[in-house]
């Protein structure tokens, strides 16, 4: 085990129970009910009806089963006390005196065929609602994920309540079934305690109070199980993480020749003991007090049990009302208790809910406006940056600061600096990923947050050093620029003969429909220059008036990278472009540099200018160029 890790971890045995939530936290939370309702409505109103409706039939039905048993008791008493019936089985249907019982009979054999069949349909509906239900609030949050900004994926709370509002999503499937439960059995509890009333009123303010305690019981301990997973969310969202980099075809490589096998196994089963840990303390409380409690809803029912028999002996109620009185308290007692604990499960189940909505209700910032100006067909003035500063949420140091320059239509414009030096950050306030916290960037002199952000993004077409490599065909990978260009084969195929995939595709065994990668079955991997002009294909995807490549050509080899750089420059006539790179090979073709030092810009100017001037630039370029003499 790593001594590293040994302080993070938390001791499941000497670390305090979380506090849980006080009840009328506990009781706010059902506000989330109705919403989550209504978005069930929304799922599928046919089946929503045809639940509840199925439901309020089966509801009714336990109280008229037990009473129709009644009858038959007492019809049987009654034939008894009438002297009996003597004949055969076959003189069933014959005799008079039994036709009564045989109606009974009947009759109690269709509400339990019907019982069963509507518990049925009705838990078929459920399944399927909760299905659908599950299925449209991944989509959701899908969509809504992607709707937020980059500052928001980079901030680990949102990770974390976002962790457990997918986990959330798939455990929700047992809220609608409870709620509808709820639904069910309150209609039960009253039809019961209609008939009940008749009978024995303050019996069911005794069978009430003794649950009171159950109910509480299991309230707190809700409460708890939700404290303790919202604590561990990082460290389960760690355990995902762990499972993923000991066991996915991307890590297997470096994990292997690291030996970080055991590392990983055994950080893994000390969090997870850990929360098991947790978990059980919680377990184990909640079993000890929930069988004292039931205990006492026990004693109850038997109170009431036992002075229903007195009074029947005393000759107050027939054998019929006995039997259905101690039978309607059993029912009576299990449907309460299941209604006081479904309750408290559904108030502890609406806290999830609270991560879900308070997930959704998360709401972007870098938003297009209202009215957004049109995008010019081809830049005329270009992009000016006037004394643009940015820092990253919650650091404390300026990431870039006065950074004051114009990219000219047309031009070519390399950013080079040492690593840190916020070339990447200015990439992404460039496409407006980030709003700048100083300073604004104007395209052809309108502040960038006039333009519609998709066409903004759209016409801008960037590739970052850490693109992603997609475990889809060849053709899709390079198709990913422009998704709706999926079918395109021949702007496919010209983008990647533009970044010299064209030869790396040809000598893939099904070409352009090749699966790229470990990850699916029949994938084929690639070099790691191959896969970058893949990448670089996917800016030609894009009519985009600016290209903007962050170190597009790290990985390419020499030929390669010369090669590039020339259908660029052919290609890219009239655009501009923004290119990052350690490479003064690759530098020196752009019409300016840009060259940065911490977060600020120190030089600017052609290659031959910033030589000639002898500043930074020409110490960096001599640093490179001293290592191939
Ligand atoms: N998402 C982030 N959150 C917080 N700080 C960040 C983030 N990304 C970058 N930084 C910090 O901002 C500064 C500029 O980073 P940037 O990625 O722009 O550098 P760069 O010049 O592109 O470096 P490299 O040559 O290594 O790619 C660095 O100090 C970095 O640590």
């Amino acid at each position: 085990m790593s001594r590293h890790y040994a302080g993070r971890v938390r001791s499941g045995r000497n670390e305090p129970l979380p506090e849980p939530s006080t009840l009328r936290e506990r009781l706010t939370a059902l506000r989330n009910v109705p919403p989550f309702l209504l978005s069930i409505w929304r799922t599928s109103r046919w089946l929503a009806i045809a639940s509840v409706v199925l439901r309020l039939l089966r509801a009714v039905l336990p109280v008229a089963t037990l009473y129709v048993g009644k009858l038959i008791i007492d019809e049987v008493t009654h034939l008894l006390r009438a002297g009996g019936v003597h004949e055969g089985v076959a003189a069933w249907f014959g005799n008079g005196m039994l036709h009564h019982l045989w109606m009974l009979l009947a009759l109690e054999f269709t509400l339990a065929v019907s019982a069963d069949l509507l518990g049925r349909v009705a838990a078929m509906c459920d399944a399927l609602l909760t299905e659908l239900y599950s299925n449209s609030t991944s989509v959701r949050l899908m969509e809504h994920a992607a709707s937020l900004d980059l500052e928001d994926f980079e901030d680990a709370d949102l990770q974390d309540r976002l962790d457990r509002a997918r986990r959330q999503v798939a455990g929700r499937s047992m809220l609608l079934s409870q709620l509808l439960g709820q639904m069910q059995d309150s209609i039960t509890i009253v039809s019961f305690a209609v008939g009940l009333l008749v009978y024995a009123p303050w019996l069911i303010v005794l069978l009430l109070v003794a649950l009171v305690p159950s109910f509480a019981g299991e309230m707190h301990f809700n409460a708890q199980s939700y404290a303790v997973n919202f604590q561990w969310t990082p460290e389960r969202r760690e355990l995902d993480y762990l499972r993923m980099v000991g066991a996915s075809a991307q890590t297997a490589k470096e994990v292997k020749s690291f030996g970080l096998n055991r590392f990983l196994i055994d950080r893994y089963a000390e969090l997870s003991q850990s929360i098991y840990r947790a978990n059980r303390r919680v377990a184990f409380r909640r079993a000890g007090w929930g069988g004292v409690f039931t205990t006492i809803g026990t004693i109850g029912y038997y109170a009431a049990y036992a002075m229903v028999a007195f009074r029947t002996v005393r000759g107050d109620f027939s054998i019929g009302d006995l039997t259905f009185l101690a039978a309607s308290f059993r029912r009576l007692r299990n449907l309460l208790e299941s209604l006081l604990t479904g309750f408290s499960q559904v108030a502890g189940q609406a806290m999830y809910l609270d991560d879900l909505f308070s997930f959704f209700r998360i709401q972007p910032e870098i938003l297009s406006p209202a009215n957004p100006r049109p995008f010019p067909a081809s830049l005329r003035e270009g992009i000016a940056f006037e004394d643009v500063g940015f820092r990253y949420p919650g650091a404390e140091r300026w990431a870039v600061r006065h950074l004051t320059f114009t990219l000219r239509a047309g031009e070519v414009l390399a950013l080079v600096g040492e690593n840190g030096a916020g070339k990447t950050t200015l990439v992404k306030l460039l496409s407006r990923l980030y709003d700048p916290d100083e300073g604004r960037i104007l395209l052809d002199g309108h502040p960038l947050a006039e333009y519609d952000l998709a066409q903004l993004r759209a016409h801008i077409g960037v590739i970052f050093q850490d693109y992603v490599r997609y475990y889809f065909t060849a053709s899709d990978n390079i198709a990913v620029g422009r998704i709706e260009a999926r079918d395109d084969d021949a702007r496919i195929a010209d983008a990647a003969r533009r970044s010299i995939a064209d030869a790396v595709i040809a000598r893939l065994p099904k070409g352009y429909a090749q699966m790229l990668g470990k990850f699916f079955k029949e994938g084929i991997d690639l070099s790691g220059g191959e896969w970058q002009k893949i990448a670089i294909a996917r800016a030609y995807m894009r009519d985009a008036q600016l290209l903007v490549l962050d170190e597009p050509t790290s990985a390419l080899d020499a030929r390669s990278e010369f090669e590039v750089f020339q259908r660029f420059k052919e290609l890219s006539s009239g655009r501009s472009a923004v290119i990052i790179s350690h490479r003064f090979s690759t530098v020196r073709m752009a019409d300016r540099i840009i060259v940065m030092r911490h977060g600020q810009i120190s030089e600017i100017g052609s290659h031959e200018q910033l030589l000639a001037a002898d500043g930074h630039y020409a110490e960096l370029f001599e640093l490179q160029a001293a290592g191939y003499r």
